[in-house]
């Protein structure tokens, strides 16, 4: 079907005609745009999506508008400013999601658009952001115009830049907006003068909260990029509150790879009969056609020795390596550096200082390079100079976050290729995958050409001991993360070897955790993750096979058998950089745990037939055979159990002086914030945040914590602080005699 010919009787186009003669761009624009509307019509949301080949553009009553047949840019009615710019930064020929959607957007419609990674859906909000201000006439005074939100700051910054690009005729002011910059002060100055804000929700808020005179209420149109990431939990309450603080009379638009159709999204942002426009729905696939995929089989203990070896085997290439929780990027990061694979390493997470994210993203984008990232790096980034491959250590949450993961490479009309590492016991995913239309190809690990590199990381630990404790941390927030996961499915801690995977990190210990209960019917309110991996290593056999569990049950049978040792100085040397080999075999197991727990790590404890341990020597003069140690195990149990009771009795000792010091800390920390010295709340690399939804969720806290010191006078803590504090004042404020007199009462009145 032709787009039909505007009819040149109108009044529309005598219009046009008159602005045309008056040189009036905006009321020229108008017009055309007019020209272009279609008359009436609902659009419910179940709206056609178009297909891919067909002419775009098309219209709500089927008929197209007089743009659908407009390839480029320059056939749109936009301004001379905007093609200008378009022009300027090289942009002719528009993508598909552009056609699509800019006939519609620049009518005013709000808009639902999905299209691949990689296809250009910046510039298809981009602008129309620009054309609505434009055609209002919108100027300084006016104040903020249009919001465009981003779930991440890197991508906000990124956004940033395209509007600067596109937009560098304009003459409207844009500010960007995000979270760990330190200047907000100066921005609170200056943020009611901005038009176009490029923003984070969190900082928005902050804004929001803080910023006096701070107003959107003459907010023309608010953006959301990656649409469906915003309007998920994670950002659930920073984005009500905004919402509640925006006019409902403004043109929406969202955009994201992974669109979001659910109604009750949709209510919350008041969407006024959205166009649906998913132009890549009818294609073969969901992911880019340039994309080569692949998932490997590999077994979590493994996973480092495969990347190792992966890394090693590509080093003239841009690689982006994602894993679920930042220690592990961080522990990854530390140390490959330090075992040199002969390829720069950079890490990226969300708990890094604001500068050095941003230092770190522009240089991995023009330099070859492996960037360790967490999520923070999956959704919207466009690197400058096209990433190689995308590779996948921990299997994605979901499958839209693999189609944002792996959308980092083969972008616009670039090629590229992913990995995706999955275990044996996330194969799951793979349906999931080819059901959302994502072509895939298995392959399995080819050991011979696999460099382990556990027995490196292992002499590393043992040499660097802050790396040890860095390798505890990637371990357990790795497991906090696979317990924490929606999808049970795919991801289930109990299946994993959770020695081996310990082991393959290189420490020397299985770390102990205590965040998942009650295994197995088992009442006892905290497991050990030894009882957790021996309760599950029967079912998780089956998966791995290689486990050979018969030994160690046998030896757990007599209730006393050799704990792991810690390798002896001679031992460590041995394992220094260079002999590389998969580290001792570990015998961990629930009792020896106990027992380990009772005395000093690395000695090996020998009973005698009473059950008492002997002294270390000794206990090379005993055999062990079954039949010549007959071992008393009732007593080595309650042995045991006692001494398990005076460990507990201790640590709740300890838990309450831990308590007693927090409090202390934290009424200090009020009383700083209280004189004025409020810090911004970035970056404390200790506080136990997993994954970046962790660190928004601490910030989250943080903010709300800041608010109750000004606003909560009933909270207990302050009250003793100014109850002390008043204390102190007044002791202070006495005289050297008074105190002394004061000194002789309190000694009296205790004799007395
Ligand atoms: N019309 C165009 N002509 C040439 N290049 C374009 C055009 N539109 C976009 N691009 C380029 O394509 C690349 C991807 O664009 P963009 O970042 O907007 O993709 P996207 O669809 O938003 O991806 P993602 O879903 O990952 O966020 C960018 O480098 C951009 O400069």
């Amino acid at each position: 079907m032709r787009p039909p010919k505007p009819n040149p009787k109108t009044r529309k186009l005598r219009k046009r005609l008159l602005a045309e003669e008056e040189g009036d761009e905006v009321e020229l624009l108008e017009s055309w745009i007019d020209s272009g509307k279609p008359d009436s019509g609902s659009n419910p949301l179940s709206f056609p999506p178009l297909p891919e080949k067909a002419p775009v553009g098309q219209l709500r009553d089927g008929s197209f508008s007089p743009y659908a047949g407009c390839l480029k840019f320059s056939q749109l009615p936009l301004s001379k400013k905007t093609k200008d710019g378009l022009a300027k930064a090289n942009y002719k020929d528009m993508t598909d999601i552009q056609r699509a959607s800019l006939p519609h957007a620049l009518c005013g419609r709000d808009i639902l658009g999905a299209a691949k990674t990689g296809s250009g859906k910046t510039l298809a909000f981009i602008i129309p952001v620009l054309e609505k201000l434009y055609r209002a006439r919108w100027g300084p005074q006016d104040g903020v115009g249009c919001i465009i939100m981003s779930p991440t700051r890197e991508l906000a910054g990124q956004l940033f830049e395209v509007l600067k690009s596109v937009g560098k005729y304009h003459g409207f002011s844009a500010g960007l907006l995000i979270g760990g910059r330190k200047d907000v002060d100066t921005e609170k100055e200056h943020v009611n003068d901005l038009n176009i804000l490029v923003c984070t929700p969190g900082r928005l808020l902050q804004h929001m909260d803080e910023t006096p005179n701070f107003n959107c209420s003459e907010l023309q149109v608010l953006v959301l990029d990656e649409a469906d990431r915003i309007l998920d939990v994670g950002f659930k309450r920073d984005l009500n509150a905004i919402i509640s603080q925006l006019p409902k009379q403004r043109q929406t638009l969202l955009f994201s790879a992974t669109q979001t159709k659910s109604v009750q999204d949709l209510a919350r942002l008041s969407l006024k009969d959205p166009e649906y426009l998913g132009v890549h729905e009818e294609s073969e696939t969901a992911t880019p056609s340039l994309l080569q995929q692949t998932a490997i089989v590999v077994p979590l203990e493994q996973k480092l020795d495969m990347l190792w070896s992966f890394v090693k085997a590509h080093l003239n290439s841009r690689m982006l390596v994602f894993f679920s929780t930042c220690k592990q990027v961080k522990f990854a990061f530390e140390t490959f550096k330090k075992l040199r694979p002969g390829i720069p390493l950079k890490c990226l997470h969300g708990r890094m200082k604001q500068e050095k994210r941003m230092g770190i993203y522009s240089q991995f984008c023009n330099q070859h390079s492996v960037l360790f990232c967490t999520d923070v790096a999956s959704r919207g980034l466009d690197f400058e100079k096209a990433v190689d491959w995308v590779v996948q250590v921990d299997c994605p949450e979901d499958v839209a976050a693999y189609i944002h993961r792996v959308g980092r490479t083969a972008r616009y009309l670039s090629g590229g290729k992913s990995v995706l590492f999955l275990m044996p016991s996330e194969m799951e995913m793979i349906r999931k995958l080819e059901e959302k239309k994502i072509p895939i190809r298995i392959t399995k690990t080819n050991a011979k050409r696999l460099q382990p590199v556990s027995g490196l990381l292992a002499a590393l630990l043992v040499k660097y001991p802050n790396l040890q404790q860095l390798a505890q941390r990637a371990f357990t927030t790795y497991l906090k993360s696979v317990q924490k996961q929606r999808d049970k499915e795919i991801f289930d801690v109990k299946k994993l070897l959770i020695e081996d995977y310990s082991a393959s990190l290189g420490l020397p210990m299985t770390p102990k955790f205590n965040f998942i209960k009650k295994v197995k019917g088992k009442s006892s309110a905290e497991l050990s993750l030894v009882e957790l991996s021996s309760a599950k290593k029967n079912a998780s056999e089956d998966n791995f096979g290689s486990f050979d569990t018969s030994k160690e049950d046998e030896s757990e049978a007599e209730g006393v058998d050799i704990l792991r040792q810690k390798p002896t100085q001679d031992e460590g040397k041995k394992t220094e950089l260079g002999a590389a080999g998969p580290p001792p075999t570990r015998i961990l197991k629930k009792k020896k745990l106990k027992i380990n727990m009772d005395r000093p790590v690395g000695n090996k404890v020998v009973f005698d037939e009473e059950g008492d341990p002997l002294p270390p020597l000794a206990g090379l003069a005993v055999k062990r055979t079954t039949d010549s140690v007959q071992l008393d195990m009732n007593k080595v149990v309650q042995n045991l159990k006692e001494k398990r009771r005076q460990m507990e009795l201790a640590d709740k000792e300890d838990k309450a002086l831990y308590r007693e010091s927090r409090k202390e800390r934290r009424i200090k920390e009020k009383m700083k914030r209280k004189r004025g010295r409020e810090e911004e709340e970035e970056d404390s690399d200790d506080d136990g945040a997993t994954s970046d939804e962790e660190v928004r969720e601490d910030r989250f806290n943080k903010k709300n914590k800041k608010g109750k010191i000004y606003f909560e006078s009933d909270d207990s803590d302050n009250e003793e602080t100014v109850k002390n504090n008043k204390k102190v004042v007044n002791t202070e404020s006495i005289s050297l005699a008074e105190q002394e007199q004061l000194a002789l009462k309190v000694l009296e009145s205790l004799h007395s």
